[in-house]
């Protein structure tokens, strides 16, 4: 069986969808499972809405049109008046309702989970509907009833045993008849309340069906050719893999190459099931596999680059050394705080750490900071990693930036820059 995963960019209009259909179909006779995100950057939208409801904006009624818009004018190039999906997805749309009726209460990550969730119910069901309509079987299935998690709302830890017992007791039956169609990103908790398996999760959960299902392959439909040495936003001139190891997959991610999330790779290396990036406007062109025994070729360094970064120098009040002691107080607030150290620098007096930047998370973990330490940051930053880096290509990407702190090893470079 095969699993696919198509993502925002290629379910972002109605063209989106009619392709996605062909896709699938041009693999007909095979069992497919289909994870589906939420069409093009509605989560941001979702996000927006979620802030705006918690911090009862008078934007708020807009925010929340402008996505039903967006949705409804999808659905209309794809479905006649009348059709039930326009229930189906107002149905959905009205949980949103229900969540902002009340007044916000504490726990902003549970009332993100409810809410963003929204945007893969929503488009799960239109793909669902346009696969019955192009005469494609298939079932939509509520991911929230088999990828069970604890309640890490916003990052949620998968429970494998009940996740692969619930997948592997309803699924492989139902991909004997039809298509399987689920939502990317989500999770349920034994309460029964949804949660997300973090930014970008949707390649994850294609990874853990995968994996619970033994999967041939998994294939993430992206909007580029493969992996490439470096994202083509930012650069010109990149070079695709035609093949990589698990290994440099993972390190790539780890790093931040956000064409593939960082938890997508061990479930599949475990299982050694390879993963296939292809463009979906292309499908059959080759792409990148990652798989066993891949034979990796660096003929340009990869340029990993993450944006809002921020710089934070933690140092004592007392002038005292940053001691043991100190660094494990720092680790235990990033902690709790959920905050990823990307790249970090002691000295005797100071502790800096280049982290990502997240506005609820930043001003909670500094407040907690500064009831110990002295804390200064630098915000707005870039974080520039060079995998097989040479001498000169670190000069060329480091020409005319100021340079705020620097680390290298045998194999990557590590730069922040302003
Ligand atoms: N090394 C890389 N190779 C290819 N694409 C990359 C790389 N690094 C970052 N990207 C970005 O990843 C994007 C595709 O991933 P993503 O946006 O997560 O897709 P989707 O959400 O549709 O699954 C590309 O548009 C590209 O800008
Ligand atoms: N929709 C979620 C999950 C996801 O994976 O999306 P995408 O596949 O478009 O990156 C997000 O934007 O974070």
């Amino acid at each position: 069986m095969l699993v696919f995963k198509f993502g925002g960019a290629s379910v972002k209009d109605a063209a989106g969808v009619i392709n996605l259909g062909k896709v699938v179909n041009s693999y007909a006779g095979n069992k497919i499972l289909v994870v589906v995100s939420a069409m093009g950057k509605t989560t941001n939208a979702l996000e927006r809405l979620t802030t705006a409801y918690v911090n009862q904006q008078d934007d708020l009624n807009q925010i929340f049109d402008e996505i039903k818009e967006y949705h409804y004018s999808i659905l209309s190039s794809l479905f006649a008046p009348g059709h039930s999906v326009y229930d189906e997805v107002a149905n959905t749309f009205v949980e949103i309702d229900w969540a902002i009726e009340d007044e916000p209460h504490d726990d902003f990550d549970f009332i993100y989970d409810q809410i963003v969730s929204i945007g893969e119910l929503v488009s799960t069901r239109i793909v669902n509907a346009w696969f019955n309509q192009e005469g494609i079987a298939s079932k939509c299935l509520d991911v929230r009833s088999y990828i069970h998690t604890d309640n890490t709302y916003r990052e949620g830890v998968v429970d494998w045993d009940k996740t692969r017992e619930s997948i592997q007791k309803d699924v492989p039956a139902l991909l004997e008849k039809s298509i399987v169609v689920t939502q990317g990103f989500l999770g349920g908790t034994s309460e029964n309340f949804t949660t997300t398996l973090g930014r970008e999760g949707s390649d994850y959960t294609a990874s853990i069906f995968a994996n619970c299902l033994g999967a041939e392959s998994v294939t993430t439909w992206k909007d580029v050719p493969g992996i490439l040495n470096a994202d083509p936003k930012y650069f010109t001139d990149t070079i695709k893999f035609d093949e990589l190891s698990y290994q440099e997959a993972i390190e790539m991610t780890y790093y931040g190459a956000s064409v593939i999330h960082p938890k997508t790779i061990k479930p599949l290396q475990n299982a050694k099931i390879p993963l296939l990036v292809k463009p979906f406007s292309d499908p059959s062109a080759p792409g990148t596999i990652i798989r066993e025994g891949a034979v990796n070729a660096f003929t340009k360094p990869v340029i990993i680059v993450k944006q809002k970064q921020v710089l934070l120098s933690i140092s004592t009040n007392d002038y005292s050394f940053i001691s043991e002691v100190h660094l494990s107080e720092i680790f235990g607030v990033f902690a709790e705080n959920q905050v990823k150290v990307n790249l970090m620098q002691t000295s005797a007096l100071s502790f800096t750490a280049c982290i990502d930047y997240s506005l609820d998370r930043f001003t909670k973990l500094l407040a907690t900071l500064k009831q110990s330490f002295k804390v200064k940051y630098n915000d707005e930053l870039t974080l520039i990693t060079l995998r097989h880096y040479t001498d000169s290509s670190l000069l060329e990407i480091t020409s005319g930036k100021t340079v705020l702190m620097k680390q290298t090893n045998r194999n990557t470079a590590q730069v922040v820059i302003k």
